[in-house]
């Protein structure tokens, strides 16, 4: 076994539901193995401006239940520099610091990878968000709350879509991802799914609304991805109307309440597997790892794998929308 004696442990980027019990599991699991587990606040903000507390047991009591991040997060521009990091790891190591979880999105596994690279800090990563964007995992913390939220409030919206025979543009999260719009969209029963990882033929989509319109039942929904490939729901929506200036058509976008809430039994579950798991690779010697779930077993994936999560977007769901929705 490697000794570790004192880890620090930090959510950044993105919050994703989920964290808490992410972070939870991680003091806990380094408290029971002796191990002294400090959290950073505010993301690589805090390892640069030394916002660094202790962690005992009771610092994590009554959180596995609640959204956010007790130890807040941030998007850092100075950890991007090597002046910055350079800061950030002579805070860590003035405490004597010799291990770190990072619990957050792509960009965080970048910045990880970056420092453990150039410091001899290992890092292992913890995938939190609720994009999903993610290889080396089947599910990311936040993914499931964030999609059932989504699924929630497209089910309301269908009910007067339906009332009016209304056509709906409904934008989830996912700037560069399309897992929230694919899951929830398949899940609601969309006509129409646009996501950034694939192309999607606007003609065939207008040509099918413009036969709904003649007959005067243009009940649609098309859930879209933030990042889609012609924008959100607010272009998607101009677009259609552009095209079929009769249309009833309405835009609503979810935006954040996605990343809030109380979060799901999966992911309290998985995050709270991570967590253990995750000390264990810092106490095993593992470096630049990603802890991960695969066919519901812990999975472990070096960090520059995990980042390229695109070539596995399962297109063929996207025919499975095509032929349910006929
Ligand atoms: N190449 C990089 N080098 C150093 N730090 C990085 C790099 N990429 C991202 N980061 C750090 O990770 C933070 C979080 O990344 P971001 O993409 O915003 O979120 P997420 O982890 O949710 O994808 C960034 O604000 C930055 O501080
Ligand atoms: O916090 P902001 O700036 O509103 O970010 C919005 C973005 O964050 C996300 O919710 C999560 O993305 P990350 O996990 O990569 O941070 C995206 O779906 C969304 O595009
Ligand atoms: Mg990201």
């Amino acid at each position: 076994m490697h000794k570790v004696t004192k880890i620090g442990v930090l959510t950044s980027g993105g919050d994703s539901p989920g964290m808490n019990a992410a972070v939870r599991a991680v003091v806990r699991t380094g408290i029971y193995h002796g191990i002294d587990v400090y959290g950073i606040n505010r993301g690589y903000s805090g390892m640069v401006e030394n916002d660094i507390v202790k962690m005992e047991s009771r610092s994590v009591a009554n959180i596995i239940q609640r959204g956010g991040t007790i130890l807040k997060t941030s998007r850092s521009k100075e950890f991007m520099t090597p002046e910055g990091r350079q800061k950030a790891y002579n805070n860590l190591k003035a405490l004597g610091i010799d291990g770190l979880v990072v619990i957050g999105g792509d960009g965080s596994f970048n910045g990880a990878q970056v420092f453990s690279n150039e410091f001899d800090i290992p890092c292992i990563g913890i995938p939190g968000t609720i994009d999903k964007d993610i290889a080396g995992t089947d599910f990311t913390i936040g993914f499931d709350t964030a999609v059932n939220t989504a699924v929630e409030a497209i089910d309301k919206i269908r009910d007067t879509m339906d009332a009016h025979d209304r056509l709906f543009v409904v934008e989830v999260m996912g700037r560069d991802a399309g897992y929230i719009a694919l899951h929830s969209g398949i899940a609601t029963g969309a006509e129409n799914i646009i996501v950034p990882e694939a192309k999607t033929d606007i003609e065939e989509i207008i040509k099918s609304l413009t036969e709904k319109e003649k007959r005067k039942k243009l009940v649609n929904l098309i859930v879209v991805a933030e990042g889609g490939e012609f924008g959100g729901a607010d272009e998607v929506g101009k677009l259609i109307k552009s095209r079929i200036p009769t249309a009833d058509v309405r835009v609503c976008i979810l935006g954040h309440i996605q990343r809030g809430g109380s979060p799901t039994c999966f992911d309290r579950l998985i995050a709270s597997r991570m967590g253990f798991h995750a000390v264990e690779c810092l106490m095993l010697g593992k470096n630049n790892v990603m802890v991960g779930v695969v066919n519901n077993r812990m999975h472990y994936t070096p960090l520059n794998a995990a980042v390229k999560a695109k070539e596995k977007f399962n297109k063929d769901w996207l025919k499975i929308v095509k032929i349910l929705a006929s």
